[in-house]
């Protein structure tokens, strides 16, 4: 059985495009569910903060030129469509889910209030972050950070493109060589840029690990809750 009891689930917003150019790939969105379905059903409790750069990413030219900030609440929004997504395919996969907005969009979802989100957790329900830190000049993996401490999650589980934290983005650099394991402090100082610094910062000043591991591995989820060696842990 698994040692965790409560994890914070970063998804990449990049990843729900599956092969499309941009937006959310329908079978990519029912794979990743199932596997979140895989890891309620070992009794775990799961928060997840979605990622928008499928959506965002995909209208960034006409963001040029505008106002930093601006663009920022539009990137927020872009997490907010991915929430919506992600719970309605839950709810069809049979997982009870609740989405709460880190911005006021009461019309269309709940407002991100702690307490409230701890119950939904000890409730079995599957919470999702939306919009982020609710700030611009940060990015969601802050968010997952942030939300990940408030609600007292054992680990941030980044699930990304890439398997693991490498010497150098191993996108750019195919001689970069995966770590293991890393602390906060070398990841900070080596400015591995798979995490904002941010990020980096908020889990090592609140001792929070960090596991960061490719969901486009079928299974890997699972196996990382299990234990299993599976991607980079990056620690105090
Ligand atoms: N040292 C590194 N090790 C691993 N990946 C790295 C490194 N440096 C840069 N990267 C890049 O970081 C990316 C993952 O972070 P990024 O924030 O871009 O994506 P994401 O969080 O998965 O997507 P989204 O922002 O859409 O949610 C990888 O795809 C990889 O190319
Ligand atoms: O707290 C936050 C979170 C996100 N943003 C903006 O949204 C986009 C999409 O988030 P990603 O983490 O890159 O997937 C991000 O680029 C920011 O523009 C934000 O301002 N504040």
């Amino acid at each position: 059985m698994p040692a965790l009891k409560r994890i914070l689930l970063k998804l990449s917003g990049e990843a729900l495009m599956g092969d499309d150019a941009f937006g959310i790939n329908r079978a990519t969105i029912v794979r990743m569910v199932q596997e979140i379905r895989e890891v309620t059903e070992l009794g775990i409790e799961v928060a997840v903060v979605i990622g928008g750069g499928n959506i965002f990413r995909g209208v960034a030219g006409g963001s040029v030129g505008m106002d930093r900030a601006t663009a920022d609440y539009m990137g927020m929004l872009a997490t907010v469509m991915n929430s919506l997504a992600l719970a309605d395919t839950m709810r069809q996969e049979g997982i009870t889910a609740r989405v709460m907005s880190a911005i006021g969009i009461e019309q269309v979802v709940e407002p991100y209030v702690r307490p409230k989100a701890l119950q939904y957790l000890e409730e079995g329900k599957v919470v999702v972050f939306a919009a982020g830190t609710g700030n611009p000049f940060f990015t969601t993996d802050t968010a997952a950070a942030l939300r990940g401490a408030e609600i007292g999650a054992e680990i941030v589980l980044k699930a990304t493109k890439v398997d693991g934290v490498y010497t150098a983005d191993p996108k750019k650099d195919p001689t970069a060589t995966r770590y293991s394991r890393i602390t906060f402090d070398e990841a900070i100082t080596r400015n591995l840029q798979v995490l904002d610094a941010t990020a980096f910062a908020l889990c090592r000043d609140q001792k929070l690990p960090i596991r960061v591991f490719s969901i486009l591995k079928p299974g890997s989820l699972k196996r990382v809750v299990m234990g299993e060696d599976e991607g980079t842990l990056v620690h105090v």
